[in-house]
C-alpha cells in the first residue's frame, strides 16, 4: 500500500519559514543572527553547515518578514552574504525531526507500538534544552494539521478516517508507573487530544492490562488503552487497541502520532489519517467470481430448481395414472422415456441459453466470448443428458409430484455444494492425501453428474482466467504462467484437464437411461416373482393361511352355486376359452400390510365378447382391486388372468394394448383441451390419420361433449372429466373395457348417453366389464353382473336371473303396536313362522318387524288373506308386501354380511 502524507500549513496555527543564506569567506554570523533577532526575536538559528546558513522564522511574524528581508538586502555585502531566500517549513522537516527525536531516544514497535525514549541523566539539561527549544520555536510553527492518506489511485472506493470518535465516546485508559517529563508531557496533549475528540481518559492504577480483562466496562467501551512505564532511562510508551473493532490498530497508532505530533507541534497541531483501500483486480466487473468453485456455488441452487423440476410431470403422471393410461392406450415404454427426455432437454437448453444472458451480462467471458459459449453449452448439455435420466430414477421413488420435487432439488444443491466443498479440502490437503486416496474419491464422486459439472465448470473457468491473466499485466505477479498453465490443454485428461468428466457426464447419462429402461421393463416380472412366488407363499407358510386362499373352502364357507358353476366352468373350459376377451381364474389379491388385507379372493370369470359385465358391490369390496390387477396396475397374488389368450404375468406389454381402461380417479393431461386429448389417444390406438378427426367426433357427440370440446382440461368439471376418460377408454380395437364407475358425477342424460355409447361398443364386439353403484345402470345395459362382498362373488348371472332367482321372495314388512301388549310381538313373530315357512328376518326395530318369505307355492292372495287375518289378530297398525328388486338383493347381500360381523 503506497501511502503519501499530504501536508499543509494553517496561518494562524504557527509553522514557520525557513531562511536559507549562502554565506561568503568574510561572513558575520554574529551580526546576521542579530539583525534577525532585531526583526523576529523568535527566529531560531536552524543550521549553520559549511556555507550554507539556516534560520527559522516563525509564521506569527510574518509582518515583519518585509523590514528583516529589506534590511538583509542592504546591509548583503557588509554581512558576507552572497544571496539568500526563504521557503515555508515542509511537513517533511517536521517528520525528518520527529523520526530523528525517535530514533534517538523512543522505540517504536509495530505490533505493540512501544515506544522507548531514551534520555540520558546527564543529558538531561542539553534535551531539556532541545525539547524547549522545539516547543519555543519550532513546534509552535509547525502547528498544523496533517491529512494523511493511503492512496489508492482509484476514487471509487471511499477513503475513511481513524478517527477515534466515529466509535462515539470511548473510555481511553491509561496507567503510568514512575515518572518522566516526556511522560507526562505525552499524557498533558493525550488529555489535550481526548477531550477535542470528546473521549473520556481515565486513569487505572496498577497493570491497565489487567483492568481491561477484569472490568466489562473497559471491555466494551474502550478502544485504545495506554500504558507508560519508566524506566531508569528509559520511558516505555505501549499502546493497547481492541481487536473487535476493524480499525482499532489504525486508530489507536493515529491517536498516539497525533499526540507525538503535539508534543512536537503544539497541541494545536493535529494528523488526520485515513485509509483508502486499493480496488479489487478488475476483471471486467466487480461483481464476478474470482475462481472456477465459486462460479459453481453460485448456479448451484438455480440448476437444482430447474433439474429438479424434470420429476415434477412424471411423478404426477404416475400417481394420477396418467402414465398407465397411455401404456394401456398402446405407448412403448421407450417412447415415453425418451420423449420425455427429449422434451426436458430442450427446456434445459432453453435454460442454457439464459444462462448465457447471464454470463455475459456479467461479463463472464470465460464462458461466452471466442466462441466459448459453444463449449458452456456443450458442458451444461451434457450435465442435462446425465442428470435428466437420474431424476427420473430419482422420480420412481415418490408418489407425491411435491415430495420428489423438494427432495430431489436438495439433493442436487447439497451434491453441487458438497462436491465442491470435497474438491477445495482435497486440494488443500494435497500434499497429505496420496495419490491413490484423490484417485478413488474422484472415481467414487465422479458417479454423481453434479460433481462431473461442478468440476467441468470449475476448471474451465479457472484455466481460461489464468490463460487470461498471463496475457495480460498480472503476468508472473498473482499467478503461476509456468508453460503448464498458459498452454493447458483444457480438454485434455490431465488434472487440469475436464475431457474425463465430460467423457463421464456422457457415459452416465447413458447408464442411467438403461437403468431406468430395465427397471421399468423388468420390474413388472421383478415384482410378480417376489410377491407372486416368495411373499405369497412364505407369508401363507407363516400364516399359516390355507384356509383363507384354498378355494374350495372358500365357495363352501361362502359359495353361491352360479358363482361355483362359473368357476367350474372357467377350469373346465380353460384350455378351450383361452382366446376369450377377459378369463381369468381363481383370482386373489392380498395386501401385505398390517394388519394384512384381503382384497379379492378366489375370483373365477369368463368374459365373452358382445358381454357387458357389472360388478356390484359395497365400497371396499374389492372391485377396483380387480380392475388393478385386470390391466396390470397391480399383481396378482395368486390366479390366472388371460386376455385374448395371453397371460398378464408373462406378457404385460402385450396386453396393454389390448384393453381400455377408464380408472375411479380422472388421469388428466390438464395442459390439453378435451378434442386434443382424444386425437392424441386415437392417434396412440392407431386409428388412420384421416379417419381421427371424424372419429373423435364421433365420441365427442356420443358423450354429449362438443361444447366443452376445445376447453383445457383442467377447466372440466368433475362430470365431463369422467365423459372423457370414459370416451378414451372405448376408444380404439382393444379387445375388453374395464370401466370403474364410469357414470360417477354424471348429470341423468349423459349417464344415459354413455350407456348408449358402451352398449354401443359392447355391440362392436368388445368385452365390457363395469363397476357400479347404480343397479339401475347394471339392470339398464349389463348381461351378466356379480355382487362382490368382501372380495368375494355372492351371487352372479344376468340381472334377470338374479330377480327370478332371488327375485322368488316377498319382502314384508309390519308394524306392531306393541305399547299395547308387548307379549303381541312374540305372538306374531310364531304367527309369521309357522304360515311363511323359510322366512328370514331382516328387520326387528321398534315394532317394525321386516321378512323375506319364499314366494315359491304361495300366491300373492294367500299372502294377502294371512296378513288380514294377522292384522285382525295382531292389531297390525300396518303392513306391506313387495317383490324384491336388485337393489334389495344387493342389500340382502350386505345386511347378511353384516348381520354375520
Ligand atoms: N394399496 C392398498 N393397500 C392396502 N389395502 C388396500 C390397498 N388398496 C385397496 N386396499 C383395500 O382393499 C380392499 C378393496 O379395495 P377396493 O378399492 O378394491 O374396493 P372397491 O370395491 O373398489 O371400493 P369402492 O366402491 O369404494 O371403489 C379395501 O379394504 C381396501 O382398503
Amino acid at each position: 500500500m503506497s501511502v503519501t502524507y499530504h501536508i499543509f500549513f494553517l496561518v494562524d496555527l504557527g509553522a514557520g519559514y525557513h531562511i536559507v543564506m549562502e554565506r561568503e569567506s568574510h561572513c558575520d554570523l554574529g551580526k546576521i543572527c542579530a539583525i534577525i533577532e532585531s526583526h523576529i526575536p523568535d527566529a531560531i538559528l536552524e543550521s549553520s553547515i559549511g556555507a550554507e546558513l539556516s534560520f527559522i522564522l516563525p509564521k506569527e511574524h510574518a509582518h515583519r518578514f518585509e523590514a528583516l528581508f529589506n534590511d538583509l538586502e542592504m546591509k548583503k555585502e557588509e554581512l558576507g552574504i552572497a544571496n539568500f531566500g526563504a521557503s515555508i517549513t515542509t511537513m517533511e522537516e517536521v517528520f525528518l525531526k520527529v523520526n530523528k527525536l525517535a530514533d534517538s531516544e523512543t522505540e517504536i514497535q509495530a505490533t505493540q507500538s512501544s515506544l522507548s525514549i531514551s534520555q540520558r541523566e546527564q543529558n538531561k539539561n542539553k534535551s531539556r534544552s532541545m525539547f524547549r527549544n522545539y516547543e519555543g520555536s519550532v513546534i509552535p510553527r509547525l502547528n498544523e494539521i496533517a491529512n494523511i492518506k493511503f492512496n489508492t489511485g482509484v476514487s471509487i472506493f471511499t477513503k475513511r478516517e481513524m478517527d477515534l470518535s466515529q466509535y462515539g465516546q470511548t473510555i481511553v485508559p491509561y496507567s503510568i508507573s514512575g515518572n518522566s517529563v516526556l511522560a507526562l508531557n505525552l499524557i498533558k496533549n493525550l488529555k489535550i487530544f481526548l477531550k477535542l475528540k470528546n473521549q473520556e481518559l481515565r486513569e487505572v492504577q496498577g497493570n491497565v492490562i489487567k483492568y481491561i480483562k477484569e472490568s466489562k466496562e473497559y471491555r466494551d467501551f474502550s478502544l485504545t488503552a495506554f500504558s507508560i512505564e519508566v524506566e531508569k532511562n528509559n520511558t516505555v510508551f505501549t499502546i493497547l487497541f481492541n481487536n473487535e473493532a476493524y480499525h482499532s490498530a489504525a486508530t489507536s497508532l493515529a491517536v498516539f502520532d497525533n499526540v507525538l505530533f503535539m508534543l512536537l507541534s503544539g497541541p494545536n497541531a493535529s494528523i488526520k489519517v485515513s485509509n483508502k483501500p486499493q480496488p479489487l483486480p478488475h476483471y471486467g466487473s466487480n461483481i464476478v467470481p474470482t475462481n472456477g468453485s465459486q462460479v459453481v456455488l453460485c448456479l448451484a441452487f438455480g440448476l437444482a430448481v430447474v433439474i429438479g423440476s424434470f420429476c415434477l410431470q412424471t411423478v404426477t403422471e404416475r400417481a394420477t395414472k396418467a402414465k398407465h393410461i397411455q401404456f394401456v392406450s398402446g405407448v412403448y415404454l421407450l417412447t415415453y422415456w425418451l420423449s420425455a427426455l427429449l422434451w426436458d432437454l430442450i427446456y434445459f437448453f432453453i435454460t442454457c441459453c439464459f444462462l448465457l444472458g447471464v454470463f455475459m451480462y456479467c461479463g463472464m467471458d470465460a464462458f461466452v466470448t471466442d466462441f466459448h459459449f459453444l463449449d458452456t453449452v456443450m458442458i451444461f448439455m451434457l450435465y442435462g443428458w446425465s442428470v435428466v435420466p437420474l431424476m427420473y430414477l430419482g422420480s420412481l421413488l415418490f408418489s407425491s409430484s411435491t415430495a420428489a420435487y423438494i427432495k430431489l432439488t436438495l439433493f442436487n444443491y447439497f451434491s453441487t455444494v458438497f462436491s465442491i466443498v470435497i474438491h477445495i479440502i482435497m486440494k488443500f490437503y494435497d500434499d497429505d492425501t496420496t495419490h491413490f486416496t484423490r484417485t478413488l474419491m474422484n472415481n467414487v464422486l465422479m458417479v454423481l453428474p453434479s460433481y462431473n459439472f461442478a468440476m467441468s465448470i470449475s476448471k474451465f473457468f479457472d484455466d481460461y482466467e489464468v490463460k487470461k491473466l498471463c496475457a495480460e499485466q498480472f503476468q508472473n505477479i498473482y499467478v503461476d504462467c509456468s508453460d503448464s498453465f498458459k498452454k493447458n490443454n483444457v480438454y485434455s485428461f490431465g488434472e487440469r484437464g475436464i475431457a474425463n468428466f465430460l467423457i463421464s457426464s456422457a457415459a452416465l447419462g447413458l447408464i442411467f437411461l438403461l437403468l431406468l429402461f430395465c427397471l421399468e421393463s423388468t420390474f413388472w416380472n421383478l415384482k410378480n416373482f417376489v410377491f407372486h412366488k416368495i411373499v405369497f407363499n412364505v407369508c401363507k407358510i407363516c400364516m399359516n393361511d390355507k384356509k383363507a386362499t384354498d378355494s374350495i373352502q372358500v365357495i363352501k364357507e361362502y359359495g353361491d352355486k352360479d358363482v361355483i358353476d362359473e368357476r367350474k366352468r372357467v377350469q373346465k373350459l380353460l384350455p378351450r376359452l383361452m382366446a376369450a376377451p377377459l378369463l381369468c381364474n381363481e383370482l386373489t389379491k392380498i395386501y401385505y400390510k398390517c394388519p394384512v388385507v384381503k382384497a379379492v379372493r378366489n375370483i373365477s370369470l369368463l368374459v365373452p365378447k358382445y358381454e357387458c359385465f357389472g360388478l356390484l358391490g359395497l365400497n371396499g369390496a374389492g372391485k377396483t382391486t380387480i380392475f388393478k390387477m385386470l390391466t396390470g396396475e397391480e399383481i396378482t397374488t395368486s390366479g390366472v388372468v388371460l386376455i385374448d389368450g395371453i397371460n398378464i404375468t408373462e406378457n404385460i406389454r402385450k396386453i396393454r394394448s389390448r384393453i381400455g381402461y377408464c380408472p375411479q380417479s380422472d388421469p388428466m393431461l390438464s395442459h390439453m383441451t378435451g378434442r386434443e386429448v382424444l386425437i392424441m389417444y386415437a392417434r396412440l390406438r392407431g386409428v388412420p390419420e384421416p379417419d381421427i378427426g371424424m372419429y373423435v367426433e364421433t365420441f365427442l357427440c356420443s358423450m354429449h361433449m362438443e361444447t366443452h370440446a376445445d376447453k383445457l382440461v383442467h377447466t372440466y368439471s368433475g362430470g365431463n372429466k369422467r365423459k372423457l376418460n370414459t370416451a378414451i377408454a372405448l376408444m380404439g380395437k382393444s379387445s375388453v373395457v374395464f370401466l370403474d364407475e364410469p357414470s360417477t358425477g354424471m348429470d341423468p342424460v349423459a349417464r344415459r348417453q354413455m350407456w348408449d355409447t358402451v352398449t354401443w361398443i359392447c355391440n362392436s364386439g368388445k368385452a365390457i366389464v363395469i363397476s357400479s353403484h347404480s343397479m339401475e345402470e347394471c339392470e339398464a345395459f349389463c348381461t351378466r353382473l356379480a355382487i362382490m362382498v368382501k372380495g368375494k362373488f355372492k351371487c352372479l348371472g344376468s340381472p334377470r336371473h338374479l330377480k327370478n332367482k332371488f327375485g322368488n321372495i316377498y319382502t314384508l314388512t309390519a308394524k306392531i303396536n306393541i305399547d299395547d301388549n308387548e307379549d303381541k310381538l312374540e305372538e306374531f313373530k310364531n304367527f309369521i313362522e309357522t304360515n311363511f315357512p323359510g322366512n328370514i328376518i331382516n328387520q326387528d326395530h321398534q315394532g317394525i318387524i321386516g321378512y323375506y318369505i319364499p314366494s315359491k307355492g304361495i300366491c300373492w292372495g294367500k299372502v294377502f288373506h294371512i296378513m288380514e287375518e294377522a292384522k285382525t289378530l295382531f292389531n297390525l297398525v300396518d303392513y306391506f308386501i313387495s317383490q324384491i328388486t336388485l337393489e334389495q338383493i344387493f342389500l340382502t347381500f350386505a345386511n347378511i354380511d353384516k348381520v354375520k360381523k
